[in-house]
């Protein structure tokens, strides 16, 4: 039997704009339209845009009787979502309400006594157990009211800080994109602060689904700062980054070209250049950035240590700064963070924003940091090396060491890009080295069967093997960072000797390509992302948000509030993540455990 088919004629683009969706939806098709239907299912093809099409259907589903009728939604535009998705059994606790979100007031008003404003997300969707026949999916998510959805907050992360919630006369004045001439219009499409990022997509039939979500970047309507206003400043720090450059640049050109900004600086040399005497803070330019997106490494000087509260907030309040943006990975977000609470709580009106930078990729909820993308780049080209260097030598070992104290991110996705790796270590792994089931055994055996291997070992692999691991823990660097003892050559010195005990000729091959993989410029996806999340920044900024954070969630940019970035910590490979398990089917390498 054809499944009959109804159109969504009314909904324009101005509807959708105009919040008229859901209206052109329901004089589309009327509940009393299905319930006289004998059609096993229905076929609604909208447009445009699904996703609020989706609820309002999901409301005329419920509203019918029997309520069971499983519809397919399509959707024209986007090739995704004309992927028919049924919708079966969808039992929802009565009644049923879909209410846009928006933002309470009292939210708002309160928001320096920390309330939360992390938002959830529920599918009151049930599919009875011996639905499974069905083979339908439940689709539609239900939004909840903020109101509701924060009674559910499990974590208690406050929402991205504004500077209304700590002054009680901040700005308010129309974007300058408004009145922006064409050529000046970049970036116009302003995003509504209701409009948010879900973060957990991965959805489990039959479970109910929550989700966080964080507040969506891009240019606000109206904006906090009056362009003649701004002071802003630019600090790098920690280690370099390939694409550090792009982001100075692209703060610079965003300030300057979208919003008429003059007065940008750069702060030399990471926190110290805020107060050293010996360090200068330098007017920014056209001529001063021209074509350092071309280049490695960080046009300021990127330095770790040298994190003086005081006297870095003294230097921001005797400056006039009003916008301060800190690129720079876990510990820069956490020097940042101290920072955003120092001006609130000395009442400067500050716009601090963080953006995070890290070859480790190990800063959490983010997608990935600027500049990994490269770094894994670099990275496969050692491994490819040590692959050639192995296949044309007799018994050849490959053995590459690659960056990475904490987490093994580097590691393991240069190891998936270059499908020639044979065993990679990682600091999250526990392996042994000698006995039957040991890594040493586990080359020999490699040795027999291929006549070669290729190895990756991350710098804070195996620590526990190394004696001197125990004494090098005290040595840290100026930020406090633990100084690893180099794995790669313990262990190509542990590799050689061991077979040279067996009397097997082996020819390991040591390749580290240390600074190299994160002074080279940017590839072009992450120049990119830096560009956009720079652009992030400068709307963040403007609009007056503070003490947050830009990242990309599920690749949408995001403002995530400080305060949960740098409480959840360092981020480390999860071994039991779809990821670590597909580079375990790339390697073939055993659990290298004797027991
Ligand atoms: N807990 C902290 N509180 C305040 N400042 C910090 C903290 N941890 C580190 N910093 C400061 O942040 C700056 C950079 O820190 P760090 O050297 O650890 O690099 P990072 O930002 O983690 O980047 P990378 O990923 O390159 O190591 C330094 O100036 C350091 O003093
Ligand atoms: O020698 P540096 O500059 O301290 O940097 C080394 C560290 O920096 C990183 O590249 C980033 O934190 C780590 O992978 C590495 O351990």
């Amino acid at each position: 039997m054809a499944i009959p088919s109804y159109n969504c004629r009314n909904c324009s683009k101005a509807d959708l704009l105009n919040s008229g969706t859901d209206q052109s939806f329901r004089s589309c098709i009327e509940p009393r339209s299905l319930q006289h239907l004998d059609s096993p299912e229905v076929r609604l093809v909208n447009k445009n845009r699904p996703s609020s099409s989706h609820t309002v259907l999901l409301e005329i589903i419920l509203q019918t009787k029997p309520p069971r009728i499983p519809l397919q939604v399509a959707n024209r535009r986007n090739p995704v979502d004309t992927m028919p998705v049924p919708l079966v059994d969808l039992i929802a606790p009565p009644p049923l309400r879909h209410r846009p979100m928006s933002v309470a007031p009292h939210v708002l008003a309160n928001a320096s006594k920390a309330v939360p404003l992390c938002l959830f997300m529920s599918l009151p969707a049930r599919v009875p157990a011996n639905s499974a026949t069905d083979q339908l999916h439940p689709y539609t998510r239900i939004l909840y009211p903020r109101e509701e959805l924060t009674k559910n907050c499990e974590t208690g992360q406050i929402g991205v800080p504004h500077l209304r919630h700590y002054f009680e006369h901040t700005g308010r004045f129309p974007s300058p994109l408004l009145t922006a001439t064409e050529t000046h219009s970049l970036g116009r499409s302003f995003v509504p602060d209701e409009e948010t990022v879900l973060v957990d997509i991965v959805a489990r039939w039959g479970d109910p689904s929550v989700s966080r979500e964080y507040m969506r970047s891009g240019p606000r309507e109206f904006v906090a700062f009056h362009p003649q206003s701004v002071k802003a400043a630019i600090v790098t720090c920690g280690g370099l980054c390939p694409g550090i450059n792009t982001v100075v640049r692209e703060i610079y050109l965003a300030l300057k070209n979208i919003y008429g900004i003059r007065e940008i600086y750069g702060v030399q040399m990471g926190y110290r250049g805020f107060y050293a005497p010996d360090l200068n803070t330098v007017p920014l330019s056209d001529e001063f950035v021209k074509g350092i997106q071309h280049r490695g490494g960080s046009i300021l000087g990127s330095t770790r240590g040298g994190f003086e509260l005081s006297l870095i907030v003294d230097s921001i309040a005797s400056r006039g700064l009003n916008q301060v943006y800190i690129i720079g990975g876990d510990g820069t977000q956490r020097g940042a963070y101290k920072i955003f609470e120092e001006c609130m709580r000395r009442r400067l009106m500050v716009s601090v924003v963080g953006i995070p930078k890290t070859i480790d990729n190990d800063i959490a909820i983010i997608d990935h940091s600027f500049g990994f993308v490269t770094a894994v780049q670099e990275a496969q080209r050692a491994i490819r090396a040590a692959y050639v260097e192995a296949t044309s030598g007799f018994n050849g070992i490959g053995l590459v060491r690659l960056m990475g104290r904490n987490s093994g991110n580097i590691s393991m996705l240069a190891t998936l890009a270059a499908g020639d790796v044979d065993v990679c270590l990682i600091p999250e792994i526990d392996f042994d080295l000698d006995g039957p089931h040991g890594l040493l055994i586990h080359l020999e055996n490699l040795l027999k069967q291929k006549g070669y291997c290729v190895v990756v070992v991350a710098e804070g692999a195996g620590l526990k093997h190394i004696q001197k691991a125990q004494e090098s823990e005290h040595e840290v660097d100026a930020s406090g960072n633990v100084r690893m003892p180099n794995v790669g050559l313990w262990l190509a010195e542990k590799i050689n000797s061991w077979f040279s005990s067996r009397g097997k000729e082996v020819n390991l091959k040591y390749i580290d390509p240390s600074y190299e993989i994160r002074s080279v410029p940017a590839v072009a996806t992450d120049n990119i992302m830096c560009t956009l999340l720079a652009q992030s920044a400068v709307h963040g900024a403007m609009a007056g948000f503070t003490g947050f954070t830009c990242g990309t969630v599920n690749t949408h940019h995001v403002m995530i509030p400080m305060k949960e970035i740098i409480s959840k910590g360092r981020t480390r490979v999860d071994l039991s993540s779809r990821m670590w398990h597909r580079v375990l089917a790339s390697t073939l390498q055993p659990p290298l455990k004797n027991k």
